[in-house]
């Protein structure tokens, strides 16, 4: 019998610290004192041992002291050792306890082994190291036992105190933990679900059936789903599933973790729906009906004989409402009027607001292009009615712009931009009106957008020209200006009129850039003229009406007259009348400034439309220019005759300067001189006409035209000048446009 031990791996650190408290219960003494000796020679262990020779009060110690380990004899009188066990486990004893006996008997090893006893030792044959394995054995396992006892009370602590809902399943996927999240969510007692299948928490047993195969073919399975609580109410969950294994791997179940996630649903449903709604009517908004616009255009690519119609509509008269009512009824208004369109459309029919008064209708599926036409009468009918709006009736009425599938279309924003163009032209045939676009306007609208590429490439490829027309002096016949005017040399299409290109740079906004090269490159050029001798000449450009609007102008001329170092004395400006009629007191403030700077201003085409001489009052310009659809009559028009003299009279009245333009016979020429007009321009003395040209007309400026006071028309005093005239008549004739 080995009497020496060496102290085991592991137990060291915990038994040569620790004093174990072991109570022996023997009614032998003897067998006392041979166990104390055994024990005594574990060199690794101190003890206390505490001697009990009966069973009688062992329940009481027990109670009162914390013993580490219990040695109980088999025979205790009138109880077994297997008894006392039994009484000491039923009554909370958790510490190992070994069996001793005098006689080793197979079947109580087996009764006490299997009612919890840690160990069966036969005392015949028990010796140091025997009784020190056994305790060994017995404080490891019990050691173990209580590390499993802590790691499960962690785990299941983990379970019941996660927020995520955590619910085990057996491999017949019955519920087998069901942790107080998903209590709370599913509104089930742990105990109404335990062993019931996982599929009566989802809301469609489909779905179920699609991830348990996941499950089963992955081992995993993550994604939203859509769970049902005991209620039936159901709610979405993020799930991520997975096959639970035991050690070996075999499977023993599923274990699920899973969130509410509701309310982050139905965030997500409201941002969603606020990206593709205007928030004020709750209409689809622009986005939103382009997508439709887009599938629509797809399905009748597809399918010739899906019609589909876009109807764009503009409120006539919101600003005004809007601007004297008051915003609020503003906005009530575009909701009722929401209301009233959809009031108009079938259920598969689409609305939308594009911001602002602009509301947009989606017609598909239509049998025919007139059922456009139905909808748009009844929608101009139904908004033609008063609206009743906090007590005020406000009437509006729409303009609609109509515009049909054909099968050229292939993007939204091409339909989108017709139907605009479109309700712009039922705007101007008057208010409460619709238009349809046709193919001619179609047509046009190519063309414009062809021009407006090519317009883009002549600004990089400088294919702008500037021409100079002479403007002379009635008084003595010399040339005192000239006015530049643009040239587009198209590559393909040789000169092109400004009057063709001009309107659409303006409606572009390209004109700011071409307008402000005009500027630059006729100052330079005039400065050339200027440095040369012809100082007496002056230059004048023409400005659009969106030139003048932006609110640079005069400083963009400030600095490209510092730049070329020109007199500002010597250039003009012309604007139309209508320009500056647009805003009056802006322009006024503009023009001022201007004059400030010593630029002039001549008011161009005047004598067209709606002239107001009286406006001629307050305007700070320096001359008119009368238009030349007055000039071509004013020699065989005693109408035109009398407005032309009443114009150069009330101008001379307000000090104001008068150029004639267009002037093409010697009639005309005269009428001006005899009426004391003080300028013209025109075919008679030049065309426009390249700078090259112009220099060689400015040289021989010594061209006098002897007005004759008493002579009814032109004449020359020297026949030099009379084959300029000639020269200016016929030879110049070749630089008008390509026609
Ligand atoms: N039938 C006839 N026509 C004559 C006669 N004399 C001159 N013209 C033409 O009358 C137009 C006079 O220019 P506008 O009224 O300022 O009218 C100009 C002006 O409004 C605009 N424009 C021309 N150049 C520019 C420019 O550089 N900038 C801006 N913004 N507009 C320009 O384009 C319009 C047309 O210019 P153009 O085609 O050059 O046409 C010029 C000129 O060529 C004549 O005796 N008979």
């Amino acid at each position: 019998m080995a009497r020496i031990q060496k102290i085991p791996r592991g137990m060291e650190k915990v038994m040569s610290k620790k004093k174990l408290k072991i109570l022996l219960v023997d009614d032998d003494e003897d067998d006392y004192v041979i166990t104390k000796d055994l024990l005594s020679e574990i060199r690794w262990m101190k003890f206390d041992l505490y001697w009990e020779k009966t069973h009688e009060n062992v329940l009481k110690l027990l109670n009162d002291n914390q013993f580490d380990l219990c040695l109980f004899d088999y025979r205790l009188g009138s109880k077994t050792g297997l008894d006392l066990l039994q009484e000491v486990v039923k009554n909370g004893y958790k510490g190992p306890v070994i069996i001793l006996t005098g006689q080793g008997d197979y079947e109580i090893d087996k009764e006490v082994m299997k009612a919890g006893a840690s160990d069966y030792l036969v005392k015949e044959q028990i010796c140091s190291s025997l009784l020190e394995r056994s305790i060994r054995h017995a404080l490891e396992r019990k050691r173990t036992e209580e590390a499993l006892v802590a790691s499960k009370d962690y785990a299941e602590n983990l379970i019941n105190s996660s927020i995520d809902m955590i619910i085990a399943t057996n491999t017949d996927r019955l519920i087998t933990e069901f942790n107080p999240a998903a209590q709370m969510v599913f509104e089930y007692n742990k105990y109404d679900v335990l062993y019931k299948p996982f599929r009566i928490l989802f809301a469609d047993g489909n779905e179920w059936q699609h991830i348990n195969r996941k499950i089963e073919q992955k081992g995993c399975f993550s994604g939203e789903v859509i769970k049902k609580k005991k209620n039936g109410e159901t709610f979405h969950s993020y799930l991520s599933a997975s096959v639970l294994r035991d050690l070996k791997g075999g499977e023993v179940g599923i274990i699920s973790i899973s969130r509410d996630i509701t309310v982050q649903k139905r965030l997500e449903a409201q941002l969603l729906y606020n990206a593709f709604h205007d928030s004020l009517t709750g209409l689809p908004n622009r986005k939103l009906f382009m997508n439709h616009l887009e599938k629509v255009i797809r399905l009748s690519q597809m399918d010739k004989g899906f019609l589909f119609a876009v109807l764009f509509l503009d409120i006539d008269r919101f600003k005004v409402i809007n601007d004297s009512l008051g915003h609020a009824i503003g906005d009530k208004l575009l909701i009722s009027i929401a209301e009233r369109l959809k009031e108009c459309l079938r259920h598969n029919d689409i609305v939308a607001r594009f911001g602002g008064d602009e509301f947009v209708i989606l017609l598909s599926d239509i049998k025919e292009s007139s059922c456009a036409k139905v909808i748009a009468e009844k929608i101009l009918n139904k908004l033609k009615e008063p609206f009743c709006l906090d007590g005020h009736s406000v009437f509006t009425g729409t303009s609609i712009g109509i515009v049909l599938s054909e099968e050229y279309y292939d993007r939204p924003e091409d339909i989108l931009r017709d139907a605009d163009t479109v309700m712009y032209r039922a705007k101007m045939n008057g208010r409460s009106n619709y238009a349809m676009f046709d193919k001619e306007m179609h047509a046009h609208a190519v063309k414009t957008l062809q021009m407006e590429a090519d317009l883009q490439r002549a600004i990089v490829n400088n294919e702008f020209k500037l021409y100079y027309q002479p403007i002379v002096s009635l008084a003595d016949g010399n040339i005192t200006g000239v006015e530049s005017l643009i040239r587009w040399e198209h590559p393909q299409k040789g000169l092109v009129s400004p009057a063709e290109f001009i309107p659409l740079a303006e409606e572009t906004g390209m004109i700011e850039s071409i307008g402000r090269w005009v500027i630059k490159e006729s100052l330079s050029q005039s400065k050339i003229w200027h440095n040369v001798e012809y100082s007496n000449v002056s230059l004048s450009v023409n400005v659009s009406a969106r030139q003048f609007r932006s609110h640079n102008l005069p400083e963009i001329i400030r600095r490209i007259l510092e730049e070329t170092g020109m007199d500002s004395m010597a250039f003009d400006l012309e604007i139309t009348e209508s320009t500056v009629m647009e805003d009056m007191d802006r322009s006024i403030k503009t023009l001022e400034e201007l004059n400030s700077m010593g630029v002039k201003i001549m008011l161009d085409d005047f004598g067209t439309g709606f002239s107001a001489i009286n406006n001629l009052r307050f305007l700070p310009v320096n001359g008119i220019k009368i238009d030349l659809s007055l000039t071509k009559d004013i020699a065989t028009s005693p109408g035109a005759a009398t407005i032309a003299k009443a114009i150069i009279n009330m101008a001379h009245g307000l000090n104001k300067k008068v150029i004639a333009e267009g002037v093409e016979t010697d009639a005309q020429l005269e009428f001006l001189r005899s009426h004391n007009c003080d300028m013209a321009q025109g075919y008679l003395f030049g065309r426009p006409m390249p700078a090259s040209e112009l220099v060689r007309i400015l040289e021989k400026n010594s061209m006098h035209y002897k007005i004759s006071n008493d002579k009814k028309s032109v004449s020359t005093e020297h026949p030099f000048e009379r084959a300029l005239l000639t020269h200016f008549r016929h030879h110049l004739l070749p630089h008008n446009y390509a026609s």
